[in-house]
């Protein structure tokens, strides 16, 4: 739907240049909920804009559904621009206006009838729950109100895609969490494409198939929210999953690592995802193999259904050869990641 190759934006004043993002590429697909993740000055909003050209990039194509909407005159690149709406971190509402007459302005631009746009309205303004607000003005309204008017907007003509810059980031978490579900009703219900923006690793959590992390000015690394969620390889990735999930092991733990006897045990760390978090490895390695398996530590998560998580486990057994037994029938029989803890912490070997 959207694929961004070879994208560069760098800003030009007198005296200096700033380059925003550098030779970026992406591919967006049809229906994806996108999200575009990273710290401040990253360039995030640069890379947004210049989706649909609200910004100019420096070299590079932006091609939508086909198209390659760098190329394309002014007027043709204003049609195009009606595939893409687009919702603002402050809302961008005109204040002069009521509810309805805000989410009709772009209908009346495209030059449709009265009574195509009575309709349009009610019919959008019931999509995101504000039917009865319609005669209101937006300093009427709370924050979460005035960006579903925000998104009716946008949506008035039927885009194919809906840029979100920022959108929840004036909002508290139980509106950010509202806001969040009607995107998501909206990209099921009309199956369009969805790109975010956000610093909020929460939202990327919450709502997104897959993730981009931008960080000064490149991609990090990009894939399956899953997949970045529960094997994260750039630093930053780390600092940002950090924040909403504590996958490390507690300091107070690495502390008291030794296992009593370090001949005849193990410290691991486990990582499941999906159907290997419903199967009983504790009680496995119990019975079939008669270690001990102490659980000094666990957690569980979830991602759009699939959970994920982390468990600690002291093993020990009389026969250390048997431990070893153990851990390859967790990674190979039980498929889940293992990683065998030294005393400092660190990772002795990882199956
Ligand atoms: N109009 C401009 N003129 C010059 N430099 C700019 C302009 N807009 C952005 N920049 C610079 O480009 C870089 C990327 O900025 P951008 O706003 O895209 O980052 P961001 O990731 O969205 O940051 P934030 O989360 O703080 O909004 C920054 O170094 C910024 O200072």
């Amino acid at each position: 739907m959207i694929k961004i190759n070879n994208l560069t934006k760098i800003y030009q004043s007198k005296d200096k240049q700033v380059v925003a993002f550098d030779n970026i590429n992406l591919d967006i697909g049809e229906g994806e909920i996108f999200g575009v993740i990273g710290p401040s000055g990253a360039g995030k909003s640069t890379l947004i804009r210049c989706l649909n050209l609200l910004e100019e990039p420096t070299a590079g194509e932006v091609i939508i559904d086909g198209q390659d909407i760098t190329k394309l005159s002014t007027y043709k690149l204003r049609e195009a621009r009606k595939e893409m709406g687009m919702i603002f971190q402050r809302f961008n509402l005109l204040k002069s206006r009521t509810v309805a007459d805000n989410v009709a302005f772009p209908l009346e631009i495209a030059g449709k009838t009265k009574r195509e746009i009575t309709i349009k309205v009610a019919e959008l303004l019931e999509l995101v729950g504000l039917a009865d607000k319609a005669n209101n003005y937006p300093s009427q309204l709370s924050g979460g109100q005035q960006q579903r008017v925000g998104i009716a907007r946008a949506l008035a003509n039927d885009p194919k895609v809906l840029l979100c810059d920022e959108a929840t980031s004036a909002l508290d978490p139980e509106t950010t969490h509202s806001i969040l579900e009607l995107l998501k009703k909206i990209n099921d219900k009309l199956g369009i494409t969805i790109v975010i923006i956000t610093h909020e690793m929460e939202v990327i959590k919450e709502i997104c198939t897959k993730v981009a992390v931008l960080d000064k000015g490149t991609i990090a690394e990009h894939g399956d929210v899953i997949d970045i969620f529960t094997n994260p390889q750039a630093e930053v990735t780390k600092r940002f999953i950090e924040r909403v999930i504590n996958a490390n092991v507690p300091e107070e733990l690495l502390s008291r690592v030794t296992v009593a006897n370090p001949d005849k045990g193990r410290l691991v760390k486990v990582s499941f995802i999906g159907e290997s978090a419903a199967k009983p490895m504790v009680s496995e390695l119990v019975h079939n193999f008669a270690i001990d398996a102490n659980i000094l530590y666990g957690n569980i998560d979830k991602i759009q259904g699939t959970p994920f998580g982390t468990l600690i486990i002291e093993l020990t057994c009389e026969n250390p050869s048997i431990i070893e037994d153990g851990i390859n029938y967790l990674v190979e029989e039980l498929e889940v990641k293992v990683e065998v803890i030294e005393n400092e912490g660190s990772v002795l070997s990882s199956n």
